[in-house]
């Protein structure tokens, strides 16, 4: 089959920029299984050109810049595209130049969900460009979007917003949103970075069956507590954990510091994806007295759900939404 326009024609229209929100995973019990999309975004403008590969970073880990081909928005890129002509059937190939520009403000490594922001946009951006892009629905995106992460639980808020709850099952990943009704959320991101793999390098094969069964039941509870609304009181046991949060507290002592301290005075805190930064489901008075008694080193961001996944930001061609 052939494609209704060329990459000469794509390349002669307008950029896509596309907004990512970051995410937070886990939520204490729902180990790769949880995740909220939080209203701090990434943005990453994608033009195909007439040749080259151009990269412009503003922000966040502005050293990934220098990447060029093993950039992870190009390489997320090139397998989208790829995808795009084998499910639509088209010999479009990769473009012949690539220009990005990206303004980060979700924090690397730090349990927030960039590496997912930044798969989620190259998708985004590359089913918007493909002339054949339509091929790619929201299944197929978040099947591609999981196999370059690894886990689900990051991806599937990142591209639906709100509350997801996501599973592998026989035909792939799957996802299912909810509409929490929670107000506002606290990150405290500290300094220091721990990437994915070496947190997810901690966690033991097997877990005491009292653990996962614990876990099961949690994970159940938060839902509840989540889509219902339910009281502090719940939210705190609802959100505590024993599959991976204690075994990667070596990696990160002061996030786990700070969320056994928050926990004692009855703050539904957790820590973040792998972490290290530590989320509070609290409101804003009582953010403003923590803060003080939370002492330096953590950047505070108070912040909402985020009620879209990644979107197209500015369509001049009026062409796909
Ligand atoms: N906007 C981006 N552009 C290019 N590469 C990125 C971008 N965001 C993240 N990355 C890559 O992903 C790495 C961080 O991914 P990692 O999975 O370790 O942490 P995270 O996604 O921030 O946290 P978590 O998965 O725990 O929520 C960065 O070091 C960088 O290589
Ligand atoms: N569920 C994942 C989230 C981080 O990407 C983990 O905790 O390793």
């Amino acid at each position: 089959m052939t494609a209704d326009r060329d990459w000469a024609e794509v390349a002669a229209g307008p950029p896509v920029t596309v907004r990512a929100p970051a995410t937070s995973a886990n939520l204490g019990p729902g180990f790769d299984s949880l995740g909220l999309a939080l209203t701090l975004y990434d943005d990453v403008e994608v033009a195909v050109t007439s040749g080259g590969l151009a990269i412009e970073v503003d922000g966040e880990g502005a050293e990934v810049a220098g990447r060029g081909e093993r950039h992870l928005i190009v390489q997320v890129l090139r397998r989208a595209f790829g995808l795009l002509d084998e499910l639509a059937g088209t010999d479009l190939g990769q473009p012949p130049g690539l220009r990005l520009r990206c303004a980060n403000r979700i924090p690397h490594s730090r349990g927030l969900g960039s590496s997912s922001a930044a798969i989620v946009a190259g998708i985004v951006a590359a089913r918007h460009l493909h002339p054949a892009g339509a091929a790619l629905d929201d299944a197929a995106a978040l099947r591609l979007a999981t196999e370059i992460e690894g886990h689900p639980d990051n991806v599937a808020p990142c591209l639906a917003g709100g509350l997801t709850i996501a599973w592998t099952g026989g035909t792939g990943p799957r996802s299912v949103r909810l509409e929490p009704r929670i107000g506002q959320v606290t990150a405290f991101v500290p300094e220091r970075r721990l990437a994915t793999e070496q947190a997810r390098g901690l966690l033991p094969g097997t877990v005491p069956h009292g653990d996962a069964a614990a876990n099961a039941g949690r994970a159940a509870l938060l839902i509840a507590a989540l889509a219902e609304g339910l009281g502090t009181d719940v939210l705190l046991d609802a959100t505590e954990d024993r599959l991976h949060q204690d075994y990667r507290a070596p990696a990160m002592p002061e996030s786990a510091e700070l969320v056994a301290r928050l926990r004692g005075k009855g703050v539904p805190a957790v820590i973040s994806g792998a972490g290290p930064t530590v989320l509070v489901f609290t409101s804003s008075a009582r953010v403003d007295s923590m803060s003080a008694e939370v002492g330096n080193g953590w950047h505070i961001h108070p912040l909402n759900v985020a009620p879209h996944g990644a979107r197209v930001q500015h369509d001049r061609s009026g062409a796909r939404p």
